[in-house]
């Protein structure tokens, strides 16, 4: 668990982050959202202490942060940025083994890592471990960003802005693949975006920031429902907090017994897919199948009654 404890971070008359605390439980995505400049990248740069706080703590599985020297300790939390940051002069391999060497990893061992990782981010590893970073796709490079990140087992994984380069589309590949290699990893990841759509998809709580304090943590549902503060409304977009709200919400879990014309949205479709697929069409009704294999049908008037933020 990481717990951080009125973390905070004056510069001069600024202070960038003011008492700031909450927890992540092991094994979940915090995204930690907010507009520029407010405080974001400074609350993840005090964790692994590239940023000294003025007060306050951080502590990884109770131990404190301060009780480590910031060198090992940053062995210990992996970190992605935008654009990677990768060593052009090295190989895929060496940059994706980079701390397990420092670690003193037998060579062997790395090796196996590497092979996993890449295999895992659908990299080939026999057509990709020998290959020097400017050879690669933006999207590649950013995968190998996030695989040397994670290549130490860290306790915790930091990404500030990780998709950030990305163009929508391998944007959001990207996010699906982190989201499967996090479930299968079970790693434990603090996110920062100024992406509220990102957010709400890949996290299991939110962190909403607003001139260097947290104005509300919640559940992506939580925070699209009954946002805290009209800066979180804003954030959310007043406007799309019921499409946004669909899109969490399984067609599946509404879904009743009956006919409907057309074919069956695909397994694991949300609410919003259902409408669409409605609106799409122009019919009242759209074929489901529901979690134990039956047949079923979702109407537009469920989707409207599930929708509603009253
Ligand atoms: N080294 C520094 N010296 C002085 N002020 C700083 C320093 N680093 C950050 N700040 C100030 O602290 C505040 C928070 O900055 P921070 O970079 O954490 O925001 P952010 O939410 O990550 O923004 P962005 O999304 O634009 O990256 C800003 O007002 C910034 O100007």
């Amino acid at each position: 668990m990481i717990e951080i404890d009125r973390i905070t971070k004056v510069y001069g008359s600024t202070t960038a982050v003011d008492a700031v605390s909450m927890t992540a439980e092991t094994g979940t995505i915090t995204a930690i959202v907010g507009t520029s400049g407010s405080g974001k990248t400074t609350l993840l740069r005090m964790i692994n202490r590239l940023v000294e706080p003025t007060s306050g703590e951080v502590r990884i599985n109770g131990e404190s942060t301060e009780a480590i020297a910031p060198h090992l300790l940053r062995r210990r939390i992996g970190y992605a940025i935008q654009g990677h940051g990768l060593f052009p002069h090295h190989t895929v391999a060496r940059n994706i083994g980079a701390v397990p060497e420092l670690l003193g990893w037998p060579r062997e061992k790395i090796r196996s890592r590497v092979d996993e990782l890449l295999t895992l981010f659908s990299m080939e590893p026999e057509a990709f471990r020998d290959r020097y970073p400017a050879d690669l796709s933006g999207g590649q490079q950013q995968r190998v960003g996030v695989a040397r990140a994670l290549a130490s087992r860290p306790d915790l994984l930091l990404m500030d802005e990780p998709f950030g380069a990305l163009d929508p589309i391998i944007r959001a590949r990207a996010q699906e693949d982190l989201r499967r290699i996090q479930r299968a990893l079970g790693s434990t990841i603090l996110l920062v975006t100024h992406d509220m759509d990102e957010a709400i998809r890949l996290a299991d709580r939110i962190a909403v920031m607003d001139a260097g304090r947290l104005v509300q943590l919640g559940t992506p549902a939580e925070i699209i429902a009954r946002p805290a503060t009209g800066f979180v409304a804003d954030m959310v977009g007043e406007a799309d907090r019921p499409l946004r709200l669909l899109s969490l919400i399984p067609a599946a879990e509404i879904a009743e017994p009956g006919p409907a014309e057309g074919e069956a949205l695909p397994a694991g479709s949300s609410l919003r897919d259902a409408l669409s697929a409605c609106l799409a069409s122009g019919r009242e009704a759209v074929a489901v199948t529901t979690d134990d294999g039956a047949p079923g049908r979702v109407t537009l008037d469920a989707i409207r009654r599930r929708g509603e933020l009253v």
